[in-house]
């Protein structure tokens, strides 16, 4: 199911008991996607341990299942691909519905550029609104044809070639997906696909493709950021890939836990690439007691665990250039912000307006609508914290944004009067048992 027909609001009520406990949070969202796609793209078979399986993550394996690779599950978190090897893919029977999920819609675009076939893509009403030129008009430089709604929404028809040209690009915003719809692209190319980003971006496309055996390389360039190419076609080989606990969902816990008073929790086995950790690194600035344990490499990926124990938090200021490895952290940390003492300035965030909802906007409505003073000046947000007293007592409207929904969720745990979350629905795209393990480390929500 893709769009929700059934619409759960929540309310969430102070909790005067402390977190505690050891839990496993989901596997990685970027490195499921990735997981699957490139097992689809393989000779071979490939198995996935440790599969998240969120919405966003099935719309994808039944996306590469309709473009005939066999993605099998065969217990929980453990999947079974049967490849098709690179510029196999076969052309759908159906529209390719992506449901909730930009970096299905915009990695899966790089790679139907480059087969010789039609696809139609489509998503919900959040994902509809979002914009794919961004992909559009550097993938048009393989040669692929893209017909889209509204000067560069979904619903879209693609017509790939066979023949792709290699692509060479900079960058313009700082986009992991646009990087590797890029780079997916260019497996299918026949000469070197040159991808240049300003700023670094999460980097598991490089690293997966490594381990499937592509020969990538990566050049830091002497005015920042990167530049990646690879010389295409190329083969990939099956793999057993094992994913790591997302950073992104650990993040809700750990903001929880450094919140309520006597709170101390430990997060087993989270992924720690360090263009995804910008988040921890924001919480001990703010003063937060958060270690990271046995850390370690786990196909190719750093781990470890992460204990966190309550305690006084600060204001920030977080400069634009730790954006992209905290992107996804914003709508939490502002709660984060929004508890702690002082005022915190989250700087550059112009990308926020183009997630599931415009995360700029909607975290200063969550706030606004709760007590919170929240300033905007250009793409920064100027939060004033509340020194552990969040009046509460609004309604958060999530617009169909998982992120939006767990920081409203939490928001109430910590705040003076209930809050009012419109719909928790979307929760279930990147972070199904959210609610239950909130509930075993001690929160309580009455579902
Ligand atoms: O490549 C990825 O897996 C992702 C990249 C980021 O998006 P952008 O590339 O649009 O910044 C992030 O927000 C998204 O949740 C996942
Ligand atoms: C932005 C996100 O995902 P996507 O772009 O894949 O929809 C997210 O999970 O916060």
């Amino acid at each position: 199911m893709t769009n929700s027909s059934v619409i759960k609001p929540l309310i969430v009520s102070f909790l005067p008991t402390p977190l505690n406990g050891k839990i496993n949070v989901p596997g990685d969202k970027s490195i499921s996607h990735r997981a699957l796609m490139f097992a689809a793209l393989a000779t071979g078979e490939s198995h996935i341990t440790g599969l998240l399986e969120g919405e966003d993550v099935m719309q994808t394996a039944a996306a590469m299942q309709a473009l005939g690779a066999q993605p099998k599950r065969i217990a929980e978190g453990e999947w079974h691909v049967v490849g098709k090897g690179i510029g196999q893919l076969t052309e759908p029977e159906d529209v390719l519905n992506m449901g909730n999920s930009g970096t299905s819609a915009r990695l899966l675009s790089g790679i139907l550029a480059s087969h010789g076939f039609l696809s139609i893509m489509t998503g919900d009403g959040s994902l509809r609104k979002r914009p794919m030129k961004r992909v559009t008009v550097p993938l048009s430089e393989t040669g692929a044809k893209f017909a889209t709604r509204d000067g560069g929404k979904l619903p879209m028809a693609i017509i790939g070639t066979d023949h792709a040209k290699p692509v060479t690009y900079r960058l313009p915003v700082a986009s992991a997906q646009v990087k590797s719809s890029i780079l997916l692209a260019g497996l299918n190319a026949h000469g070197v696909t040159c991808v240049e980003e300003p700023v670094a971006t999460r980097d598991h496309t490089e690293n997966m493709l490594r381990h499937f055996g592509v020969k990538i390389d990566v050049e830091d360039l002497p005015e920042g950021g990167k530049k990646i190419s690879l010389k295409g076609p190329v083969t990939l080989q099956g793999k057993d890939i094992n994913v790591p606990g997302d950073p992104s969902s650990a993040t809700f816990m750990l903001v929880a836990a450094a919140m309520i008073k006597g709170s101390e929790i430990c997060i087993e086995n989270v992924g720690l690439n360090p263009l995804r950790t910008g988040a921890f690194d924001v919480l001990k600035w703010m003063g937060a007691d958060l270690k990271i344990l046995n850390e370690r490499i786990e196909g190719g990926e750093p781990v470890g665990d992460l204990v966190i124990k309550a305690g006084a938090l600060k204001a920030v200021d977080v400069p634009a250039a730790h954006a992209p490895s905290m992107i996804d952290e914003y709508p939490i940390l502002s709660i984060a912000a929004a508890y702690a003492t002082g005022v915190t300035r989250f700087r550059g965030l112009e990308e926020l307006r183009v997630k599931e909802s415009d995360r700029f906007t909607s975290i200063v409505e969550m706030l606004r609508g709760n007590g919170v003073q929240v300033d905007i000046d250009g793409d920064d947000l100027i939060i004033h914290g509340t020194a552990g007293n969040i009046p509460g007592g609004g309604v958060v409207v999530t617009h169909m944004d998982h992120r939006l929904a767990m920081s409203a969720s939490i928001l109430g745990l910590v705040a003076q009067k209930s809050v009012n979350v419109d719909d928790i629905t979307f929760i279930r795209t990147s972070f199904p048992n959210y609610f239950p393990l909130m509930n075993v480390l001690g929160a309580k929500f009455d579902l």
